[in-house]
Parts: structure tokens; C-alpha cells; sequence
């Protein structure tokens, strides 16, 4: 499948403001309420703390009003939120665009209420499913539509899959084309509304939720809903055109001040990861809203799961809608304050919007030539019958029947021992595609778990050079023994894994071998049938159906012996890919690194050591030349040929075993890099890296 290239819309990020109803505890605790909605879109915080009777700020306003794209408070009803937020977005959805909406704000302020709502007053969450699968119900009729959802919290930056929770943490992935993945991630298929509905309450019962002295049923964690609408014309075409949307459903974690929750332990810990990644996404806010407004900044999602995973929400492809939500209660006024002014920033994100339509012709035009090449040789058979025919002869079952009963069964015999054999091989082929397939799969997760551990070890390394003195890295070790995180979860996690993987690599290796081996043998079996033909079958004509029934078997494995090429060379592409990302990203940070560096050293008049000048000639004057765009430009160029259908079967099966990287090489190319990898851990650079033919090297 390919993506079809479309027109991408600009949007702005849509900001929506929730103030709660004021609490009874509120009340208790003394509080007023500070803050109101004064028309649909704009809301006022009044100050607490300032006192009317002071002269000297008498000119400063006791009040600062926010303006938002709407605006709630305690009188609206989950259905309004609903509709003037999300609901339009299901039409985008369904017409193949990713959306995102999130719930943001501090604790207790009415962010699960929001989005999961109560058994009586449903959120959004049920009223979206509701909505979603009647829009699809009105559809059906021209279009074959399946929905598949996921649900996954991130608690602790660790992902653990909601629908099934047993499947331990799971991993981001970053796939070729720069989409975020979780890999192993469940997810389930389903039409049926009710279904979706029990697998969300079964996934809500999972979630991590503590009592803390700010909310009784405070999330700890931040939830994330995705439902994917996949839609295709139910006319089939060749062409056929697969709209994918997705929808995200996000309900963040409260931002926390430790001393209002009054955590200790285990849940100050929590507020600590918590607070992590929701200050990476502030950050990253700042960093789109700057982008957006004056100058170019870097945003960087890396800082935690959270942003990356909502790194297309954010600044990619998705119609998002923000629901910032804040208590109305004076005593709540610092926290009311800070998200107004995020949510603030948040207006000026902008998203660029595109519709995800793949076509599945990708796939079927790689199939064309061979096709084609059947048919005329169909075309030709029919001709030969016909003459057949036309010279009063029987037509080719006639000939066939006759060829059966011709020799008392014996030919019978072959044919049937030749069908079979056929058949055997066609199995064996389709297998070895299978294992073929699995095999790189296996391959990719375990390349990616060496990754986690050396990013980990590098880190780790980095960071203990960072703490300098001896002394204070034996504190550190200390502290890593003390709280028992030497090794954060995610990294012995990867270690585990890495183990079974290649196992199973070594399994389905050893069966792939005993495949191949089995299917010389079957060849070699079919081609001595083959030879027994012509002795046992006196009839010309016999003997000529007989070669042709051959030639159309030959042809059929050829077709899947070519299929089965395309996916090896597909599965090599996306392991360079895969590469070439990883080189991408430590490109975009080494570019960040230099002209950091270089800014400093100017600012500051440092002098700069005549080697280190040199490289940086080298490396500016190549960036001027635009050399690295031009490695850039081709490899999109290589990647894009291969959307383009090629013609001829022989030269594109040339092309594919020239191409598809071979077993030992990536077995090389992994050796050399894991080599570099710990080298560049000690050393700091690794020791050879232009040495593997496959550059493995991050
Ligand atoms: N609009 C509302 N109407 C009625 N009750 C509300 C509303 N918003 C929030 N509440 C109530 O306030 C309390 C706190 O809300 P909720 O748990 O949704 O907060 P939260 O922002 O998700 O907090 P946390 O980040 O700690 O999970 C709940 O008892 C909830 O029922």
C-alpha cells in the first residue's frame, strides 16, 4: 500500500476551557470562587490575594481574562462539551484525517470526569464510540468499514497495555516514516458498539488510581483511547483506496504540587513522573507556540513517552482539540493560574492536516506484470484449444479425461503425483514467505532491544561522567542501589527479551533450512515426473497438454516465488529505514549540539583549537554545499522507487535478489555495531565507523 499524496490543510489547535463546579471540600476548606466564565469564550481569574485597599497596586488589575475557542463552567452538561468539542471530529475521522482530543489541568480539576464521565452523565470517551459507530452504520452500505481500538496507560513512563494488562511494558517504536508505534500493543477489531463499551470499562478498571489528598480518585497515570476507522469501497477495483483515521482520546494525569496532594513515598515518586512528562509537554508547547509565532524552535518530544506519543497531536498530522480544565476555587488559584497561561500558548499550535489514504494498487502493481504475463499465456492456451476444436477434435477436459484413462491409469498416476508435488511446493513456498517474514520481525525487535540497552548504557555512562568527582558517583551508585532502580524496568525488560528472541530466531532459521532443503527435494521429484512424461504418452497432442498443464504450475510458483522476494526485499527496506531514522535522529541532535556549541563560543569569545576550527570549516562548508541534503534527497529517492510498478517479472526478481540484504550481512553489520556501540560507550566515539558494509552504527 501506498500513501496517495493529498493536499495538507492548516489548523489551528482548538482550546477549550472546563471550570468544575466548586466542591464541597472546597467549601469546607474556605474557599471562594476566583474563577468565571463571562461569554462562551472568555473566562476571568480574579487574584485572592490581592487586597482591594492597597493603594499602591490599586492601578494593577485584580483580574486577568483568558480568551479561549469556547468556554465552560459548572451549567454545561457533558453533552455540551461533547458536541462543541469532539463531535465534529468524527466526520474527520471517518473521511480518513487522525484526530486528537486531550484532557489537561491540574489535579481534581475534572479531567476524567470529562473524558470518562459517571455511569448517569457519560463523557466523551462513550459518547465518541456511540456517535463513531452510528456514523459508520449509515455508511455501510457503500463502504466496508472496521474499527480497532486500543488503550494504554503510561504510568511511571512505563506503557502497560489497559486491554491487557498481563503483556508487560511495552515499547515505543518509531517506524519508517517517522510514526510513533507501540509495539505489542492490543488491539482489538470489533463492529459492534456495545462490544467497544465493555472492553473500555474492563480497560478503565486496570487503570492505576490512588486516593491523594487533592482528588479521592486521582488517575496517576495518563490514558490514552485509540480507535482506528479503516474504510474501503465495497466495489472491488483494482485500485482500491483504503481511507485509515485515527482518533486519539487522551486523559492526562493532574499536574501536582507535592505539598497540595501531600505524597510521600511511592505516590511523590509517581507525582515526579508525572510532573516529568507533563513539564516536557509544557515545554513543548512553549516550543510550538514560539514556532508558530516568531522564531524557529526546536521542539523536542524525546524528553518523555508522553510526547512522543503525542508528538503528531502536537505538531504533525491531527485536528487537535485541547479541554484544559481548572477548579474554580480560590484555594486552587496558583494551579488555576499556571494552566491558563500553558493553555494560553496552546492556541497559537498550529497542525497541518493531512487525509491518510493508501492505495492498495502498491501491493497489486507489483503483481500486474506477472499477471499480465499469465494471461497471455492463458490467452494462448485458449488458442490452441480452439485450433484444437476448430481441427474437430475433443476440447482440452475431453482430452484431458482421455489422457487419464489413457495407459490404464498410469498417466493418471503422474499427473496426480505431478499435481501433488505442485501443491507441496506451493505450501513450502508459502511458508518459507511466513518465516521469511517472521524472521526480520524478530530480527527488528531484537535490534531495537540492543538499542534500549545501549541507549541506557550510554546514558548511564554520560551521566557518570556528568557527576565528575569519584565521590559523588559513589553517591549516585548509592542511591541507584538504595531505591533498587539500578536498572530502570524498561531496560531489564529489553535484556529479558533479547533472549527468547533469538531463540525463536535460531527456531525459525533451523525450520527455514529444513524448508528449503525439502523443496529441492520436491523440485527435483516434480522435474524427474516431468521426464517420465513424454515416454509414457504416445499422442502428440497429449503430451503438448500435458507440458502446458506443466508450464501454468511452473508459472504459478514463479508468481509466488516473486511474491515471496517482494516481501524480503520490503522487510530489508524497512530495516534500512528503521537505520537510516536512528542516523536522522543523531543527526538532528549532533546539529543541535554544533550550533549550540558554535553560539556559545561566540557569545563568549572562546578560543577555539586549530583542529576543532577545521572541523567546523568541514562541517559548515558541507552543510553550505548541501552534500548531507543531496544523501538525503537519494535516499528518499530510493525509497520512492519502490512505489513505482515495474514491468517486466525478470528484471524486477533481478533487481530484488541484487538488492535484499543477506542474512549474513545484517548478522555482520549487528556484530560491528554492537562492537561500536560499547567502543563509543568507553570511548566515547565508536572505533570504526565506516567499517560495516550495513551501517548500524545509531
Ligand atoms: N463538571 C463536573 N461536574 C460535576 N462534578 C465534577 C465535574 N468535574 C469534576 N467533578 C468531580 O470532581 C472530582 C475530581 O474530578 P476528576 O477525578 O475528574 O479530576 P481529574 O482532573 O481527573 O483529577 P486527577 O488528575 O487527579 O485524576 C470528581 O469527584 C468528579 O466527579
Amino acid at each position: 500500500m501506498k500513501d496517495v499524496p493529498e493536499e495538507s490543510k492548516d489548523y489551528h489547535l482548538k482550546v477549550a476551557l472546563r471550570i468544575r463546579p466548586i466542591s464541597d471540600a472546597d467549601v469546607e476548606e474556605g474557599a471562594t470562587i476566583v474563577a468565571h466564565k463571562i461569554d462562551h469564550q472568555m473566562v476571568v481569574l480574579m487574584d485572592p490575594c490581592e487586597d482591594p485597599d492597597d493603594v499602591l497596586r490599586a492601578k494593577r488589575s485584580r483580574e486577568k481574562t483568558y480568551m479561549f475557542d469556547v468556554a465552560f463552567d459548572h451549567t454545561a452538561t457533558q453533552e455540551d462539551v461533547y458536541v462543541a468539542t469532539t463531535k465534529n471530529l468524527i466526520d474527520a475521522v471517518i473521511s480518513g484525517y487522525n484526530a486528537t482530543v486531550f484532557a489537561y489541568g491540574p489535579t481534581g480539576a475534572g479531567k476524567t470526569y470529562t473524558m470518562l464521565g459517571l455511569d448517569s452523565e457519560p463523557g466523551i470517551y462513550i459518547r465518541t464510540l456511540n456517535d463513531l459507530f452510528e456514523a459508520i452504520e449509515d455508511r455501510t452500505e457503500d463502504l466496508d468499514c472496521s474499527v480497532y481500538m486500543s488503550y494504554i496507560e503510561i504510568y511511571n513512563e512505563m506503557i502497560r497495555d489497559l486491554l491487557n494488562p498481563c503483556s508487560g511494558y511495552l515499547e515505543l517504536r518509531e517506524d519508517a516514516k517517522g510514526e510513533i508505534r507501540i509495539a505489542g500493543i492490543t488491539e482489538f477489531s470489533t463492529c459492534n458498539a456495545k462490544e467497544i463499551m465493555s472492553l473500555l470499562t474492563k480497560g478503565n478498571k486496570q487503570r492505576t488510581q490512588e486516593s491523594t489528598a487533592a482528588n479521592k480518585t486521582s488517575s496517576r497515570s495518563h490514558a490514552i483511547l485509540q480507535v482506528t476507522v479503516k474504510q474501503k469501497s465495497r466495489v472491488k477495483d483494482i485500485n482500491e483506496e483504503v481511507r485509515v483515521g485515527k482518533l486519539f482520546m487522551v486523559d492526562l494525569a493532574g499536574t501536582e504540587r507535592a505539598s497540595q496532594t501531600q505524597n510521600r513515598g511511592k505516590r511523590m515518586k509517581e507525582g515526579a513522573h508525572i510532573n516529568r512528562s507533563l513539564l516536557a509537554l509544557a515545554n513543548c508547547i512553549n516550543a510550538l507556540s514560539e514556532k508558530c509565532g516568531k522564531g524557529a524552535q526546536f521542539v523536542n518530544y524525546r524528553d518523555s513517552k508522553l510526547t512522543r506519543l503525542l508528538k503528531d497531536a502536537l505538531g504533525g498530522n491531527s485536528r487537535t482539540v485541547m479541554i484544559t480544565h481548572i477548579s474554580p476555587a480560590s484555594t486552587n488559584f496558583e494551579e488555576s493560574r499556571n494552566t491558563l497561561v500553558y493553555a494560553d500558548k496552546a492556541k497559537n499550535i498550529r497542525t497541518k492536516v493531512k487525509r491518510n489514504l493508501l492505495n492498495v494498487s502498491y501491493h497489486l502493481a507489483q503483481y500486474t506484470s506477472i499477471i499480465a504475463d499469465l494471461r497471455s499465456e492463458i490467452k494462448w492456451l485458449h488458442a490452441k484449444i480452439d485450433k484444437e476444436q476448430q481441427k474437430g477434435q475433443k476440447d482440452i477436459r475431453e482430452i484431458q479425461a482421455e489422457v487419464q484413462q489413457y495407459s490404464q491409469g498410469e498417466i493418471a498416476g503422474l499427473r496426480e503425483q505431478l499435481l501433488s508435488a505442485f501443491k507441496e511446493q506451493m505450501e513450502i513456498r508459502r511458508s518459507l514467505v511466513e518465516l521469511e517474514s517472521c524472521n526480520m520481525e524478530l530480527h527488528i525487535d531484537t535490534s531495537r532491544h540492543l538499542l534500549t540497552i545501549s541507549d541506557w548504557e550510554q546514558d548511564r555512562a554520560r551521566r557518570e561522567r556528568d557527576e565528575g568527582s569519584g565521590e559523588k558517583r559513589d553517591r549516585l551508585k548509592e542511591e541507584e542501589e538504595e531505591s533498587g532502580m539500578e536498572e530502570p524496568q524498561y531496560v531489564a525488560a529489553a535484556r529479558e527479551q533479547i533472549g527468547p528472541l533469538q531463540a525463536e530466531q535460531g527456531k525459525t532459521m533451523s525450520l527455514k533450512h529444513e524448508l528449503e532443503e525439502k523443496l529441492a527435494n520436491m523440485k527435483l521429484k516434480s522435474s524427474k515426473i516431468e521426464e517420465l512424461l513424454p515416454q509414457h504418452v504416445s499422442n502428440d497432442e497429449q503430451r503438448e497438454i500435458l507440458t502446458l498443464l506443466c508450464k501454468v504450475h511452473e508459472l504459478e510458483l514463479e508468481k509466488t516465488e516473486i511474491r515471496s522476494a517482494v516481501l524480503c526485499k520490503d522487510n530489508a527496506l524497512g530495516t534500512k529505514d528503521f537505520i537510516i531514522q536512528r542516523h536522522e535522529q543523531q543527526r538532528e541532535l549532533c546539529y543541535d549540539i554544533i550550533h549550540q556549541q558554535k553560539a556559545l563560543i561566540e557569545e563568549r569569545g572562546l578560543c577555539v583549537p586549530e583542529g576543532l576550527q577545521e572541523l567546523y570549516s568541514l562541517y559548515f562548508g558541507e552543510l553550505s554545499e548541501g552534500n548531507i541534503e543531496q544523501i538525503l534527497d537519494l535516499h528518499t529517492f530510493s525509497t520512492d522507487t519502490r512505489d513505482v510498478p515495474d514491468n517486466s517479472a525478470t528484471i524486477m526478481t533481478r533487481q530484488i535478489t541484487h538488492d535484499v540484504i543477506s542474512d549474513s550481512d545484517v548478522r555482520k553489520a549487528e556484530r560491528t555495531w554492537r562492537k561500536n556501540r560499547k567502543f563509543s560507550c568507553v570511548h566515547g566515539h565508536p572505533p570504526d565507523s565506516s567499517s560495516s558494509g550495513l551501517d548500524y552504527d545509531r
